[in-house]
């Protein structure tokens, strides 16, 4: 699979790039109000308490804040994160090995929590309730069970997917916090951070035009305002104007709403050649040549977010809001 400009992926070197943009704390951390205002509410009564925060799951699509919003739960706490994430902890052993290395009070970070195996997420369970660690010593009839207690720690899980998420782990979280995609200007004031980070001046308009191409993702926003920064030096005297923003985006193939070529090839390709649908999902795979499980993971949720395509029994159609966008014309019966 190519890579994309507005993939919500982290690409290349961006997550260590991502280390100076990220904001640091509550109020630096733009939109989420609902989540950020209970997360306020949760870490304050803890530490009236002298307590660690209840444990925490953060689920949503990637790149909308899920990592960046854990550090800041650590830094309010005054504790230390601990970062792993689901697939890297293989045996019961590992995790094991990262517990017992907490200090108290600490962040332990695990992404992608979903990719747990059973086995690691049994030991899982009496860390969270009761921090203490249950371990078999010994093997056969000799086996016998001892029990460990743990430092008492904050666990924040994060996941793209909580449906794949076990019962008996999403009701260990005390605190479950859904992230959505961000407005237009939540996105546009978070260009404007970052700019300034970057010591970049821009144009209130160029901000809210990258914002508006940016699929309510800062992680893409953050991405484009990089490229057209690199545009506004070169070409340019360094300024993001509006103009040079239009001009820089549209050379980086990402048109008004962020969709770029791949999202044309597989729009065009349902209306040119089935009407707009309704047409079957192996069926656009096999005129697009893209594997059907990358169009629905990677290609399909944003064009189904912004409301171009639709899922109905008989297989997805373009609707009206698509072909008004291309301007073409809605299709007779
Ligand atoms: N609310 C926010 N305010 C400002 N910047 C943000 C916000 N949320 C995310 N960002 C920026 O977006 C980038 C991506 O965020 P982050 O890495 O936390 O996403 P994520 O949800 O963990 O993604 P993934 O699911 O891919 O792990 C970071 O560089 C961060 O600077
Ligand atoms: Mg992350």
């Amino acid at each position: 699979m190519e890579e994309r400009m507005i993939s919500a992926e982290a690409q290349g070197m961006e997550d260590t790039l991502d280390q100076s943009i990220r904001p640091n704390n509550l109020k630096q951390y733009i939109g989420q109000e609902k989540v950020k205002s209970n997360l306020h509410v949760f870490m304050e009564a803890a530490r009236m308490r002298e307590e660690c925060l209840d444990h925490v799951l953060l689920y949503g699509p990637p790149g909308l804040g899920k990592t960046t919003l854990s550090s800041i739960i650590a830094n309010e706490m005054g504790v230390q994160m601990r970062t792993t994430s689901g697939p890297a902890i293989e045996r019961p052993g590992d995790l094991a090995a990262i517990l017992t290395a907490l200090e108290p009070g600490d962040v332990l970070f695990i992404d992608e929590i979903h990719r747990l195996n059973r086995m690691v997420e049994e030991v899982l369970y009496p860390a969270m309730e009761d921090f203490c660690l249950d371990i078999v010593i010994g093997k056969g009839p000799t086996a016998r069970s001892v029990r460990l207690d743990l430092p008492p720690f904050t666990l924040v899980g994060a996941t793209t997917r909580a449906g794949m998420l076990s019962a008996p782990l999403r009701d260990r979280f005390g605190v479950l916090a859904r992230l959505e995609y961000y407005t237009e200007s939540e996105l546009a004031i978070i260009i404007k951070r970052t700019a300034e980070i970057f010591e970049t001046e821009i144009d209130e308009k160029a901000a809210v035009e990258i914002a508006r191409r940016s699929r309510g993702t800062p992680r893409i926003a953050n991405r484009l305002l990089r490229r057209v920064r690199d545009f506004a030096q070169v070409k340019g005297d360094g300024i993001i104007t509006l103009e040079l923003a239009q001009n820089s985006l549209e050379q980086l193939q990402v048109d008004r709403l962020g969709l770029d070529h791949i999202d044309h090839k597989l729009l065009f390709g349902m209306i040119e050649k089935y009407r707009g649908g309704p047409v079957g999902i192996e069926t656009i795979s096999a005129t697009i040549g893209e594997e059907p499980d990358t169009i629905e993971d990677v290609y399909e949720p944003y064009l189904l977010q912004i409301g171009f395509i639709q899922r109905t029994p008989r297989g997805r159609i373009v609707t009206p809001a698509c072909y008004q966008h291309f301007n073409m014309e809605v299709p007779g019966p």
